[in-house]
């Protein structure tokens, strides 16, 4: 089961592999044109009504293969009004190889004549609403032939993910989907075939340029809607915090406030102007400094728990509390993560240790990535929480799907790299659900690792991660 989103991801990460949306609309239209001959014998009439998208793309690329078919293709909207240079490139083909083809331009003369068989291509996860003109026209008529209907990807009309039509869809007999099943097509009366079309697993499995779509923002967004967030650290180490909160600036938050101890604040605020800091009494976080802390920490989107505590009894004690009672979301770093399997929790809670940490949490590491794939997936249900264990491959898990991050370098064992990590973490972590935030995460800071490894060769620190993480979490070419 997909949805169009991570459909979209997937489509992207797949082309950034090596295997180009072209060549999936190659396979989905040899695909459509299967379901066809297992619907229409040959010699039979065909009715290709075609949208201006990629759904009437992977027709035009049928009609190619129905060769022993009576095939007219009926195109919705002038040649030139084709969104796609991929769906163009197929109607191009077409008219040079001189098919049987109808331009659509004004509803009232659409016919679609008595076909044996229509091929419904005018909308598949790029519907938005209810249907315009032609497609309103056109899918009425589809409606009311006595002829097979076979819908490419999803009855136009029909939205993907919630199987509901804003008014008229097609009525269709039988669905060929790609890749894999989509949500909305469970409740629908007709079959539903799920067609292979060549997308490498790899495409899910390992982050890529198409995990960062999941950011495209609403443009209509505002200050204070891409969080706020908030890191608690700081005692022993007063860099640690500072880097995190910076770090969530760089990764797209509004605000970044660090609560830390009194003795320490001057010198975390020391780091850099942009930081909101606040301290509490004392030279380490203690459970009375808990309540404070939980009041603070609900009116923040984010929190990011951990950088630079140290692990002093009574700060382990105050974790324990503060996870305990608090119930937003939170990345949990460092030395507070060997709390994290003793706390029962309502917060929802994504977990950064690198494997070491992972084993004092009692979780089991490999050095083969797919088996610590398959131990980082267990534990994380075990823990019932996001796990992104940092390693030359990060393993990202949330107990039910995998991400597998391939960015970054052996440069980034330089002390710090963790905090940036954990402060871009906690930022997405205020915009994305928790697999998404940590994958995206660990993508982005692994890119601004290499993008700063090829400005430096070696010697590469931690801060130059800050300003590449933008470029980071905008897939920048190297
Ligand atoms: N993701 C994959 O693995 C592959 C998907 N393929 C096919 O691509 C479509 C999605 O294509 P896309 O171009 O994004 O959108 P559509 O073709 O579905 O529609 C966009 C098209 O339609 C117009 N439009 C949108 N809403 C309406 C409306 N309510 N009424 C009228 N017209 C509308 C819009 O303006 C655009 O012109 C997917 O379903 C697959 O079939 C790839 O080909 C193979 C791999
Ligand atoms: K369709």
């Amino acid at each position: 089961m997909i949805t169009s989103r991570r459909m979209a991801a997937v489509d992207l990460n797949a082309e950034a592999l090596g295997v180009p949306r072209k060549q999936l609309m190659e396979s989905s239209g040899n695909a459509v044109a299967r379901a066809c001959r297992d619907l229409a014998d040959p010699g039979a009439s065909v009715a290709i009504v075609a949208g201006r998208g990629n759904n009437g793309g992977d027709a035009l690329v049928a009609a190619r293969f129905l060769t022993a078919y009576d095939v007219t293709v009926h195109l919705l909207g002038r040649p030139e009004t084709i969104s796609t240079d991929i769906a163009r490139e197929n109607w191009d083909a077409l008219v040079a190889g001189e098919a049987d083809r109808r331009t659509v331009t004004d509803s009232t003369a659409f016919d679609l004549g008595d076909p044996d068989l229509v091929v419904d291509a005018m909308l598949g996860t790029g519907v938005t609403g209810a249907l315009r003109e032609p497609e309103a026209t056109a899918a009425r008529a589809v409606n009311e032939s006595s002829a097979a209907v076979l819908a490419v990807d999803v009855p136009s009309g029909v939205d993907a993910d919630t199987g509901d039509a804003a008014g008229l869809a097609v009525d269709a007999d039988r669905v060929v989907t790609f890749h894999d099943d989509k949500p909305g097509l469970g409740d629908l009366d007709c079959e539903v075939v799920v067609a292979d079309i060549g997308i490498p697993e790899a495409a899910k499995l390992f982050t890529g340029p198409g995990d960062l779509l999941a950011l495209d923002r609403d443009p209509k967004s505002h200050k204070g809607d891409h969080g706020d967030v908030l890191v608690v650290g700081g005692g022993p180490y007063t860099g640690a915090p500072a880097l995190a909160a910076q770090s969530a600036l760089r990764a797209g938050a509004d605000l970044a406030r660090v609560a830390c101890p009194e003795a320490v604040a001057r010198e975390v605020q020391g780091y850099s102007e942009n930081l909101i800091v606040r301290g509490f009494s004392g030279d380490r976080l203690a459970p009375d400094h808990v309540p404070d802390l939980l009041d603070f920490a609900a009116d923040r989107d984010a929190v990011v728990f951990g950088p630079g505590l140290g692990d002093a009894d009574e700060s382990l004690a105050a974790v324990r509390e503060f996870l305990a009672a608090y119930d937003g979301t939170a990345v949990v770093d460092a030395d507070a993560l060997q709390i994290v399997p003793e706390v029962d929790t309502e917060a929802t809670l994504i977990c950064t240790p690198h494997q070491g940490e992972l084993q004092t949490m009692g979780g089991e590491t490999d050095a083969d990535w797919e088996a610590r794939s398959d131990l980082v997936r267990g534990f994380a249900a075990d823990l019932g929480h996001t796990l992104l264990v940092k390693g030359a491959y990060d393993v990202v898990s949330d107990g039910d799907a995998v991400r597998v991050n391939r960015t970054g370098n052996p440069g980034m064992t330089v002390g710090g790299t963790g905090d940036v990590l954990a402060g871009a973490a906690g930022a997405l972590a205020a915009v994305l659900p928790p697999l998404d935030a940590a994958a995206v995460a660990a993508y982005a800071n692994g890119r601004a690792g290499d993008l700063a490894a090829e400005a430096f060769g070696g010697g590469l620190v931690a801060t130059d991660l800050l300003e590449r993480l933008p470029a980071g979490l905008r897939g920048d070419e190297e």
